[in-house]
């Protein structure tokens, strides 16, 4: 295995096998032990109708379900918000998720006022902003909207960041990255969609084309498409297999570009930037 594999490998947790089960209990596990630790009652997670939010909301009311169960207590409950911006082409992917999921609760907002809203004083301020740069403000307004929701109901908003995401940095900073807690984290996409077959969803929500469907230059693009390398790849580099040249260069040209997104802000005493 090439080194720099194998410190990716430890250092994001990621197992080259799964028991779909096992893993299943596990961040169910974590959610409910947060919960009740720091007597908190909601998980709040935006469901965009892709894979990842349709399994992590899919846990999250797993979660809640089996608190009120153990505790008595009502309190307990699963936010599932749908946060377009303006209207969403896959709406219906969403309302399906939720669907599936039996979310306790939907709230929806729309992020498109708010974002036009800094668009429009930041240029106002003279700063050009991007096809690119607006899709990243989509996702802080999204994160925006879900604090509020947690503020609100005593609640944790989840991320979905997982092994392929992280490794990539493949999120916006303080955007979609910006979570309390993170249950699929350790699992690599091939293994996501393990887990959503294993829990009986249908086929389409895990045979789905992965896209962050920020910009409006290039809507639906597929996440592939802008990290250079499948996720086929990258799972099987996380996973300890060989892959190509080409593609492990990629992959660790991602990952080490990125280490700043897998940091807290630099103060004066980190020196791994040098
Ligand atoms: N599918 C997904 O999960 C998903 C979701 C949202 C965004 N994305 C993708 O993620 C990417 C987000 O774009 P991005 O990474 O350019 O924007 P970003 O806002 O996430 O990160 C860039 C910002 O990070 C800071 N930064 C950059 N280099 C730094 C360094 N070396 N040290 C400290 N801080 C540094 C700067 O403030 C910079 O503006 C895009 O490729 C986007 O398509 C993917
Ligand atoms: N349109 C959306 N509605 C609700 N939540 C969303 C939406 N788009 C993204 N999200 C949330 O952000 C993460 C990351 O999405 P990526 O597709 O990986 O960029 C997603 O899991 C939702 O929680
Ligand atoms: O984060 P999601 O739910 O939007 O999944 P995907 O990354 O597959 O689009
Ligand atoms: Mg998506």
């Amino acid at each position: 295995m090439r080194p720099l594999q194998a410190e990716i490998i430890e250092t994001l947790g990621v197992q080259p096998t799964i028991d779909p089960a096992t893993e299943i209990k596990r961040s169910i596990t974590l959610l409910k032990d947060y919960l009740k630790q720091t007597g908190l009652k909601t998980l709040v997670l935006g469901i965009s109708g892709g894979q990842d939010s349709t399994l992590a909301g899919k846990l999250a009311q797993f979660a809640v379900e089996q608190l009120r169960e153990e505790t008595g207590d009502g309190e307990y409950q699963f936010i599932a918000m749908r946060l377009p911006y303006n209207e969403q082409a896959d709406e219906s992917d969403a309302l399906a998720a939720i669907k599936w999921q039996e979310a306790d609760k939907t709230v929806t907002v729309n992020i498109e006022e708010s974002v036009l809203g800094v668009v429009h004083e930041l240029e106002a301020a003279g700063v050009p902003v991007t096809d690119f740069n607006k899709g990243n403000i989509k996702a802080r307004e999204r994160m925006i909207a879900q604090y509020g929701v947690a503020a609100a109901y005593k609640g944790v908003v989840i991320g979905t960041d997982h092994a392929a995401e992280a490794l990539a940095g493949f999120y916006t900073k303080f955007g979609d990255g910006a979570a309390d807690i993170t249950p699929l984290y350790r699992l690599n996409k091939r293994q996501g969609r393990q887990l959503l077959a294993y829990l009986g969803a249908p086929a389409t929500f895990y045979e789905k084309v992965p896209t962050a469907d920020l910009e409006e230059d290039r809507p639906g693009q597929p996440d592939e498409v802008a990290l250079g390398v499948t996720y086929d790849a990258i799972d099987d580099y996380l996973e300890g297999k060989e892959v190509s040249e080409a593609d492990a260069l990629q992959i660790e040209r991602l990952y080490t570009s990125t280490e700043h997104k897998r940091r807290q802000p630099v103060t004066v005493f980190d020196q791994w930037w040098r």
